[in-house]
């Protein structure tokens, strides 16, 4: 898959990636990997490689709710195109590193009072992570050990299989409404192809935030586990998933989400205009203020 990172010169410049990472990870190998296997990443994604079983793990880490920041989407893309080059892998398990959250979806801030290039630089990497995640050749198992609305929710929806750590905190959900923003289209093409026209137009307009047995009833996962089995639970299910060849399970895959990434395709710019226009009207940045402005008070 062609697909250009797009990102400032300078966004880049400032990432290292592929930097040993410090403390922990730093000589440390790879758990189920043989000796000499190393973890690898950047700052905020953390990759444990198993190449004998050629999956690797992503660890999200990007305290303290791994928001999807532009530096933090830059790396994520960096990591997968660099996972989904390399041969040695056929399968990835995304996870998170931050205890209790998957991820909180968007980083707000890179919405709220930017300016109107900012936030089309900022559109274009979510666009990116979608469309590379959805479309990757790769196996891609969602372990969610967290809370996951909205962006991440997106992300999870976009792989292929999830397996949802059963803590009734640990909803899932596109919650945009609650925001007093909308889900763009893509967002929502994702959430009707999981669970279904009716069921996503009632969670759409009412931002539910489904918790796991509900996430499970609706769809929205695949899989509900005890906490400490996610891990594992998402290995075994790679285990299945890998069991198919590779290119009979490729062509399956595109063939089944090509349409809606096209959808996307055929319009990024437009696109990125309508968030840039949408995100800056004066009355979505009053929602967006309220709302953290909401954030901040629950911490009292
Ligand atoms: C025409 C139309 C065209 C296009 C489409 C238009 C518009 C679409 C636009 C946007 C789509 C956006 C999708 C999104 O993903 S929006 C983000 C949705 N996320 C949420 O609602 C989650 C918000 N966060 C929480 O609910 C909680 O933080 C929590 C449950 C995840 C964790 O709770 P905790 O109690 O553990 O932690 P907190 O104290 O609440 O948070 C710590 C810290 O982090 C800040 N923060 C939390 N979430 C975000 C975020 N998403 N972005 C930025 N910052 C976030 C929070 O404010 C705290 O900060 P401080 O420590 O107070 O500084």
């Amino acid at each position: 898959m062609a697909l250009t990172v797009g990102l400032r010169p300078l966004t880049r410049a400032l990432l290292r990636p592929w930097a040993r990472v410090p403390g922990a990870a730093l000589g440390r190998p790879a758990a189920g990997s043989g000796d000499g296997v190393r973890c690898f990443g950047s700052p905020r994604v953390l990759v444990e490689p198993d190449p004998a079983a050629g999956v690797a793990v992503m660890k999200m880490r990007n305290p303290p709710v791994n928001s999807l920041s532009l530096e933090f989407l830059t790396e994520l893309l960096i990591s997968l195109e660099k996972l989904e080059n390399d041969k040695t892998f056929r399968g990835i398990i995304i996870t998170s590193d931050c205890p209790g959250i998957f991820s909180a979806g968007l980083d707000l801030l890179e919405m709220y009072g930017r300016d109107p290039a900012h936030c089309a630089e900022y559109w274009k990497a979510v666009q990116e992570l979608w469309l590379r995640v959805y479309l990757s050749n790769l196996v891609v198992i969602g372990a969610i050990n967290g809370i996951s609305p909205a962006g991440g929710c997106l992300l999870s929806l976009s792989c292929d299989y999830r397996v949802l750590a059963n803590n009734p905190k640990y909803a899932i959900g596109l919650n945009e409404t609650l925001l007093g923003i909308i889900a763009p289209f893509w967002f929502k093409d994702v959430l009707v192809n999981t669970i279904g026209h009716r069921a996503a137009e009632r969670a759409l307009q009412l931002g539910f935030l489904f918790p796991p047995s509900d996430a499970l009833q609706v769809g929205i996962v695949d899989q509900v586990v005890p906490e400490d089995q996610v891990q594992s639970t998402a290995r075994s299910v790679m285990a299945q998933w890998l069991a198919i060849p590779d290119h009979a399970r490729q062509l399956t895959k595109n063939l089944v989400r090509k349409p809606t990434a096209d959808r996307l395709l055929q319009q990024r710019d437009a696109d990125i205009q309508n968030f840039v226009r949408f995100i800056s009207r004066d009355s979505i940045q009053k929602s967006l203020h309220v709302y953290l402005e909401k954030l901040k008070q629950k911490k009292g």
